[in-house]
C-alpha cells in the first residue's frame, strides 16, 4: 500500500489521511514486487523448460520484458498469451482462469460438504491453540532451529549496510532508493480497451494523471524487477545453505557482483538501456508492467504422516458450526457478522448446532475411535442451521396455505434467532450465484452515484482510494476504483479479481469489510470500509523514534497474526505484509488491507484440529499444504529467502513477514536493508538477524523474530502448524487470542486538522462562492474530467457484462447484511489530518488487561 506524498497537488488533496509528521519523512516509502522471476534464476526443471519453449523463445526473459514493453493495447489476448508462455506444457492452460478459480471454490467448497473426514483428534473446541482452560500451550523447543537463532548475545555488531540506519539522522523510513519514474508504459488515451472510447481523461490517460501525482512520492508496485530479469543475484547472495549455484544457468551465473550492473550481452541495445535505466530505480515502479499469470505447481503431500493424505473415512452424520476465530468470542463484533462468516463445521454424530450457538463450549465428543474424530471445515458462508430454517420456513407457509398455521409462528417458535432468516431469496445474477461467496451478497443496490467524494485518501499502483460518503444514508466508505483500461493494459485483471474474491469472501475483525463492489463501463470499484485511522505505517511515523514498544508490538502482532491465521484458513497467502497494508480503524484496532498480491492456494485443503482435549491447537498450515507459486511478489525489504531464489514459496512467507514486521515496529527500520536492491536482497539470503543494542528487548521477543525469520522455510516458525506455532510463541504467552478485539488498542487515531473535504467545497461553491477566498476556485479546477466521469458513470449489473467481457467475473454485488457500523458523515467533522494519541486506558502495566464492552 502506498503512501501518498504531498505534492504539488498537495492543494487538491491532503495526504493520506492527512498525518501530521513531515512530508520528507514519508518520501521514501516501499515497493511491493510482483512478477515471474526470470526463469533463468530458477533450478533448471523439465516444467520450466517445457514453459520456456513453450514460450517459443531461448531468452524468455527478456522477450517477456519485451513483451510487457510492447505497447500493444491488444490488450484482452495479451495476458492468454502470457499464460500461455508460463504454464508448462502438459499443464492444463488456463484459458479462463478466474473464472476457473472461483469454479474450484466452489467445487472445493461442495466437496467439503461430503469429503471424507481427515483423521484428527479431536477436543470439544475449534480454539486452535488454548489448553482446556484458555491458557495457551506450552512452548516446545524446536530442536531443527538453526544454531544461530540462540545465540542471544551477538547483537552488537549491526551487520551490513543496516548499520547505516543508526548512524542516520533517523531511523525511519529509506526503503525505495529513489524517486520513482513514470511506467514506461502509459500510453496516451484511446489506446486502450476498446471499451474505453470516451474521455481521454478516463482510462488511461487518466491513470497517466494519477501517476504523475505519484511521482515525487515512493510507491508500491507490482513489479518484474530487471535486476531479475536480466541480471541475476551475487554469487555471495547464494552462499546460504539452501542455494545450490550449479542450478543456475550459465547465463545468469557471474564471477563477480559487479557485472551486476550491467546487463546481458543479449540484450538489444535498447532493453540494454532500459534495464539499465531501470536498475537505477530498480524498486520503483518503472518496473511496472508485470505479468500476472503466476505460475503454479502444486505438489503431492508426500508426509506419510500426514493425516490428510489419502482417502479418509466418512464420519459425522450431521454437523456443529463453530467459529472459526475464537477471537470472535465476546468481540465487539456486530452480531450481523457472524451469519455471513465463513464457518468451521466440526462434523460430528452430534445434532445440528446453530451458529448462534457458537459461543457456548461445545459438548465433548465420544471419543470413539475413528468414528469419533471429527473433521474441521470451512464452509462458504450459508450454515447448514439457516438452510434448516429455510426448509422449516418452506415447510411452515405450505402449512399456512392449509390453513395450519401462520408463517410468522413458524419464525417466532424457531429455535435460531429471526434475523437469521431470509424469507425472500435474494436477487443475485447467475453469474454471483456460482461464487462461494455467494450467499453474503445480493444484486448490487448502489452505482458511482450513490456516493460523493469527499477526498483522495490515496492511491496505489493501479486503483485511487476515495473517502466517500453515501448520499441516502451519510455513511462513510472507503471507495477503491480502478481503471478498467489501466488493468487491461497492465494485465491486472488478475489481481483485482483475487482482491475482490478475498475481500468478499473474508469476514474477520481484522481484515477490511467489503460493502459494495460493482463496475461501469469504464471503472471497476471496491467499497469498503473507512479506517479512519490511515495506514499504520502513518501512526509509527508519528513516533519520535519511529517505533514503538515491545508491548505495543505485541498488540499489533497479535492481531496480524490473527488475521493471517485466518487468510491461510481460508487458503490464501498474503504475501505483502507491512505497516502500509495495516490500516486502522477508528478503535485503533487494525484491519488487513490490499489483498491484489494474495494468492489462493489450488486444492486447499481443511483446516485440522490437532492434539489432545487439554492440549489442541489449530492446524493451519495445512490448508495450503503442498502448494507453492513462484511469482515474484511482495515489497523489497520484506522479501523472504524463498521468494528472491525464486524457487517457488508457500503460505511461510507471511510468516517471514511477519519477523520483519515487528522488527520494524520495534526498531524503525526493517533487518536486512541494503544501500540499494541487490544489497537488501543479499542481506536476506546470507546475514542473520541481528539486533541494535540499545533497545530492551526482551529474550522472547527476539527469539520470536529469529525464528520468523529462519531462512529454511521448512525450519520457519509456523512450518509445522501454522499461526498456532507462533501463538503458542512465549513472546505471546499473555496474549488472550480470543479476546484480541477487547484489547485496549496502544494508539487511538483521531481527526484533528481540516482537510479538503469536497463535500463542504461543491457546497460553497453552489452557494455564489466560485471566485473562493484561499484558492479554491483553483482545487476545483484540479477536480479532474476523470474523477467526474467515476462518480457519474451508471454501474453495470452482472447480467449486462458480457461473457466474453475480461471484467465479466468482476461481482456488481452488496453486502446483504449491512453492518451499519461505518462512521456517518458529519457537516462539523474535519477528514484532514489524523493524529495518534496514546490511549490512557492502556499503559506498560496494564495493556494486557481488558474491558468490557
Ligand atoms: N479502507 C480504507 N480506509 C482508509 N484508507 C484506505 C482504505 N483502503 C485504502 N486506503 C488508503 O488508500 C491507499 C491506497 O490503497 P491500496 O494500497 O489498497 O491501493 P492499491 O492500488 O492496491 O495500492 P498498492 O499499490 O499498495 O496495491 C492506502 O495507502 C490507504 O492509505
Amino acid at each position: 500500500m502506498d503512501t501518498l506524498q504531498v505534492t504539488s497537488h498537495s492543494n487538491l488533496v491532503s495526504g493520506n489521511n492527512g498525518t501530521s509528521h513531515s512530508n520528507e519523512e514519508l518520501r521514501t516509502r516501499s515497493v511491493s514486487f510482483s512478477k515471474l522471476i526470470a526463469r533463468s534464476f530458477r533450478k533448471p526443471s523439465g516444467t520450466e523448460n517445457e514453459a520456456e519453449s513453450a514460450a517459443g523463445s531461448t531468452s524468455p526473459s527478456l522477450n517477456r520484458k519485451q513483451q510487457r514493453h510492447n505497447q500493444n493495447p491488444a490488450v484482452f489476448d495479451s495476458e492468454n498469451e502470457d499464460a500461455g508462455a508460463q504454464v508448462p506444457t502438459g499443464t492444463p492452460k488456463e484459458t479462463t482462469p478466474d473464472s476457473q478459480q472461483s469454479e474450484k471454490l466452489s467445487v472445493r467448497l461442495r466437496k467439503m460438504f461430503k469429503k471424507p473426514s481427515p483423521d484428527v483428534t479431536c477436543e470439544k473446541s475449534a480454539s486452535p491453540s488454548l489448553n482446556s482452560s484458555g491458557a495457551p500451550l506450552p512452548y516446545p523447543e524446536s530442536p531443527s532451529l538453526e544454531p544461530a537463532i540462540f545465540q542471544l548475545g551477538n547483537e552488537g555488531t549491526h551487520s551490513g549496510t543496516a548499520g547505516s540506519y543508526r548512524g542516520s539522522s533517523s531511523l525511519g523510513r529509506g526503503r525505495s532508493p529513489s524517486t520513482p519514474i513514470m511506467p514506461s508504459h502509459i500510453v496516451p488515451a484511446g489506446n486502450g480497451s476498446p471499451r474505453n472510447t470516451r474521455s481521454p481523461t478516463a482510462g488511461i490517460a487518466g491513470q497517466a494523471v494519477l501517476n504523475d501525482r505519484r511521482n515525487t512520492r515512493s510507491d508500491t508496485v507490482r513489479s518484474s524487477n530487471p535486476y531479475f530479469a536480466c541480471q541475476g543475484l551475487p554469487p555471495h547472495a547464494f552462499s546460504s545453505q539452501e542455494f545450490d549455484p550449479t542450478n543456475m544457468s550459465s547465463s545468469t551465473r557471474h564471477e563477480d557482483s559487479t557485472i551486476l550492473m550491467t546487463p546481458p550481452a543479449s540484450s538489444s541495445t535498447g532493453m540494454t538501456s532500459y534495464f539499465h535505466n531501470s536498475y537505477q530505480n530498480a524498486s520503483n515502479k518503472s518496473l511496472n508492467d508485470i505479468n500476472e499469470n503466476e505460475e503454479v505447481e502444486v505438489f503431492k503431500n508426500t508426509d506419510p504422516s500426514d493425516p490428510t493424505a489419502g482417502n479418509k473415512p466418512v464420519l459425522g452424520k450431521s454437523s456443529i458450526v463453530a467459529a472459526p476465530m475464537p477471537s470472535y468470542a465476546g468481540s465487539s463484533l456486530s452480531p450481523q457478522l457472524f451469519p455471513e462468516n465463513p464457518v468451521i463445521v466440526v462434523e460430528q454424530n452430534y445434532e445440528i448446532k446453530s451458529k448462534f450457538d457458537e459461543m457456548s463450549p461445545l459438548p465433548s465428543p465420544q471419543m470413539n475411535g475413528d468414528a469419533a474424530k471429527p473433521v474441521l471445515r470451512r464452509v462458504a458462508s450459508e450454515p447448514n442451521a439457516l438452510q434448516a430454517v429455510k426448509e422449516q420456513t418452506l415447510k411452515a407457509s405450505h402449512k399456512t396455505a392449509n390453513g395450519y398455521s401462520s408463517l410468522s409462528n413458524s419464525v417466532k417458535t424457531s429455535p435460531i434467532a429471526p434475523y437469521a432468516i431470509e424469507l425472500e431469496e435474494p436477487q443475485r445474477s447467475r453469474r454471483l450465484r456460482n461464487k462461494s461467496f455467494s450467499s453474503k451478497f445480493k444484486e448490487v443496490i448502489v452505482g458511482p452515484t450513490s456516493f460523493e467524494k469527499i477526498k483522495l485518501l490515496g492511491q496505489g499502483d493501479v486503483g485511487k482510494v476515495y473517502l466517500v460518503k453515501e448520499r441516502k444514508t451519510n455513511r462513510l466508505y472507503a471507495l477503491k476504483i480502478f481503471s478498467k483500461a489501466e488493468m487491461i493494459k497492465r494485465k491486472k485483471i488478475k489481481r483485482i479479481l483475487a482482491e475482490q474474491e478475498i475481500l468478499a469472501t473474508s469476514n474477520h475483525p481484522f481484515i477490511v469489510t467489503l460493502y459494495h463492489s460493482f463496475q461501469s463501463e469504464d471503472y471497476l470499484y471496491l467499497c469498503m470500509e473507512y479506517c479512519m485511522g490511515g495506514e499504520f505505517f502513518r501512526a509509527l511515523q508519528t513516533r519520535k523514534t519511529k517505533c514503538i514498544e515491545e508491548d505495543e508490538a505485541r498488540f499489533y502482532s497479535s492481531e496480524v497474526t490473527a488475521a493471517i491465521e485466518y487468510l491461510h484458513l481460508m487458503g490464501f497467502i498474503y504475501r505483502d505484509l507491512k505497516p502500509e497494508n495495516i490500516l486502522l480503524h477508528k478503535s485503533g484496532h487494525i484491519m488487513l488491507s490490499d489483498f491484489d498480491l494474495s494468492v489462493q492456494a489450488k486444492d486447499t485443503k481443511d483446516p485440522v484440529v490437532k492434539g489432545s482435549a487439554q492440549s489442541s491447537l489449530l492446524d493451519t498450515k495445512i490448508c495450503s499444504d503442498g502448494f507453492r507459486t513462484n511469482s515474484f511478489v511482495g515489497t523489497e525489504e520484506y522479501l523472504a529467502p524463498e521468494v528472491i531464489r525464486g524457487n517457488g514459496h508457500t503460505a511461510a512467507v507471511d510468516w517471514w513477514t511477519l519477523g520483519i514486521l515487528i522488527y520494524e515496529m520495534l526498531f524503525g527500520f526493517t533487518p536486512f536493508k541494503g544501500d540499494n536492491t541487490n544489497r537488501t536482497f543479499s542481506n536476506v539470503l546470507k546475514n542473520d538477524v541481528t539486533f541494535p543494542n540499545n533497545n530492551e528487548i526482551s529474550r522472547s521477543c527476539k527469539d520470536l523474530i529469529r525464528r520468523l525469520l529462519i531462512k529454511n522455510e521448512s525450519k520457519r516458525l509456523g512450518s509445522k502448524f501454522g499461526a498456532s506455532d507462533i501463538k503458542k510463541h512465549p513472546f505471546f504467552k499473555k496474549v488472550q487470542w480470543s479476546l484480541l478485539r477487547n484489547q485496549e488498542p496502544p494508539l487511538i487515531p483521531a481527526l484533528t486538522e481540516n482537510g479538503y473535504d469536497f463535500t463542504r467545497l461543491t457546497n460553497n461553491l453552489k452557494g455564489n462562492d466560485k471566485g473562493g477566498a484561499n484558492g479554491k476556485n483553483t482545487m476545483v479546477d484540479e477536480v479532474t474530467e476523470q474523477e467526474k466521469i467515476m462518480f457519474e458513470e451508471k454501474v453495470e449489473r452482472d447480467d449486462i457484462v458480457s461473457d466474453d467481457d475480461p471484467f465479466h467475473d468482476f461481482n456488481s454485488m452488496s453486502l446483504m447484511k449491512q453492518d451499519n457500523n461505518s462512521l456517518i458523515y458529519g457537516d462539523q467533522n474535519s477528514y484532514g489530518k489524523v493524529s495518534y494519541t496514546p490511549n490512557q486506558n492502556r499503559s506498560r502495566s496494564n495493556s494486557h488487561r481488558f474491558f468490557k464492552r
